[in-house]
């Protein structure tokens, strides 16, 4: 019987299942960062275990890094989580990518530029973006803290077995929308919930299209489309990547791993539970205006109106999202001025993204009225972005040049939104005070985010896009 390729890789891992449809599933890596361990470690060492696969196990520090000055965490909590998971990483011999290594980074930036992120993989992390990582055609998921300790000390997970859905995308991007639009485009037509159960693949000629780290921006949301993971058949795209990574494997193992990754893709005749069509030629620049990822829609449409028939929104939600955002019905977000913006976070915080930002802000310089961050996904990220000179274009546009790590993504670290001010950010959640209490965050492309920063306010950043601009964005054109 033809084989989806989440079916191809759920079978290869599956050590025993149970009547009720529990499957356990073996794991093949499992990353680690500060936040969500302390307690699966404080388990282990109750129960006297040990790991089972330290080998399997990686861990790096990103939620709590100060990225001004990263060794200097004054948080007591967020100075605890990072003490511990060096304690634990210890005792237990695990990998750390410590605050001092030039592989520390966002959890899911790290995984795939080391290599340790692979075709046809298993992996999980104690944090919802782990979805990210099903841009290399692997099975990846976010696990809870009791389900972290489970793996640390079976190397294996219990788990149901979700539906698959298909979003087949075809098209070609207008130059200026991005693989962040379509993701924005798909969440806010279909809403936050036309995933949940399911394992979503992307297929379609614009996937084939597109670079890893549009791939990686495509499946880090499947979460916010509640889906359990997403994922994307590995090609020579995906290969091309991963080889001589510190993590991948070489020669004869390259070799015949390539072998196997070419069979990694959905069989022709498989079978979906679902399947979605969005042609992404006509799509415009989006920005959220709301309070879920679902809140938005072209930086040109007009808000919706509280009481309008239809509405995928219950009267009660628009009117929270509008008073919580500042905003009104029949309003377009052209022209609203913003103080903040951030470009960084497992979404957007990787090479490609950070060319592009640099490629429109050169020349320019970010509005007075507006404190701008660059925070590159990782340490290798941000060596990589000042070989080529990116620190330095966005420091002479007026840009903060950071430390890796989330960041403004989220408000477990000095990076904050003030109360009540508005943030164009690159990341991918803005439920109420996600970047801080009472701040506002609306998600965009970093090309959205560079040109909101230069102008001070949400433009339709097409318009930015000809002459020197693309030059620079070179091979990173839209697909
Ligand atoms: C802190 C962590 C558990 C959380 C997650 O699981 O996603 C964070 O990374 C986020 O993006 O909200
Ligand atoms: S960058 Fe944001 S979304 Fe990604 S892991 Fe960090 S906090 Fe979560």
């Amino acid at each position: 019987m033809p084989k989806t390729l989440f079916d191809k890789v759920w079978d290869q891992h599956v050590v025993t299942e149970l009547e009720n449809g529990q499957t356990l599933l073996y794991i093949d890596l499992h990353l680690v960062h500060e936040v969500t361990s302390p307690q699966a470690f404080a388990g282990l060492r109750e129960a006297g275990r040990r790991v089972r696969r330290p080998d399997l196990t990686y861990a790096t520090m990103d939620h709590n890094v100060p990225t001004d000055n990263p060794h200097h965490v004054v948080d007591l909590i967020a100075k605890k989580q990072l003490e511990t998971l060096a304690e634990n990483c210890r005792d237990f011999g695990i990998r750390l990518a410590d605050l001092d290594s030039p592989h520390q980074g966002i959890v899911h930036v790290i995984g795939p530029e080391l290599g340790l992120t692979l075709p046809g993989k298993t992996i999980v992390c104690g944090d919802s973006h782990t979805s990210t990582h099903g841009a290399f055609g692997a099975i990846a998921f976010g696990i809870g803290t009791s389900e972290v300790e489970h793996v640390l000390a079976t190397q294996c997970l219990w788990q149901a077995r979700p539906k698959t859905l298909k979003v087949e995308l075809t098209g070609r991007l207008q130059p200026g929308v991005f693989a962040k639009d379509v993701i924005l485009a798909l969440i806010a037509k279909y809403g936050v919930g036309f995933g949940t159960g399911y394992a979503i693949e992307f297929a379609g000629d614009f996937v084939r299209g597109l670079s890893m780290e549009g791939r990686m921006t495509l499946c880090n949301m499947s979460i916010e489309a509640g889906a359990r993971a997403g994922l994307i058949a590995p090609d020579e795209v995906t290969f091309a990547y991963l080889q001589n990574r510190p993590h991948a494997p070489r020669g004869a193992e390259w070799e015949e791993c390539l072998r196997l990754w070419r069979e990694l893709s959905s069989d022709e005749g498989a079978v979906y539970n679902k399947v979605v069509q969005m042609d992404v030629s006509l799509l415009e620049p989006q920005v959220t205006w709301g309070t879920n990822p679902s809140m938005g829609g072209s930086v040109h449409s007009l808000l919706p109106e509280v009481a309008a028939p239809n509405s995928a929104f219950s009267q009660q939600d628009l009117q929270n999202a509008y008073a919580y955002m500042g905003l009104s019905p029949g309003m377009s977000m052209l022209g609203v001025p913003v103080q903040h913006v951030f470009i960084g976070s497992c979404t957007n915080g990787r090479i490609e993204d950070l060319r592009l930002a640099a490629a429109l802000v050169e020349g320019r310089r970010v509005a007075s009225h507006v404190r701008a961050l660059v925070v590159p996904g990782s340490k290798q990220v941000k060596q990589q972005a000042e070989e080529e000179g990116l620190d330095k274009i966005f420091q002479a546009a007026g840009f903060e040049w950071r430390e890796p790590g989330c960041s403004m993504c989220l408000g477990m670290n000095p990076d904050l939104v003030p109360a009540g001010e508005r943030c164009a950010s690159t990341s991918n959640r803005n439920f109420e005070g996600r970047q801080g209490r009472q701040a506002r965050t609306h998600l965009v492309s970093p090309a959205m985010a560079a040109a909101a920063a230069i102008a001070g306010e949400f433009v339709d950043v097409r318009e930015w896009m000809q002459g020197k601009e693309l030059n620079r964005v070179g091979s990173i054109q839209p697909a």
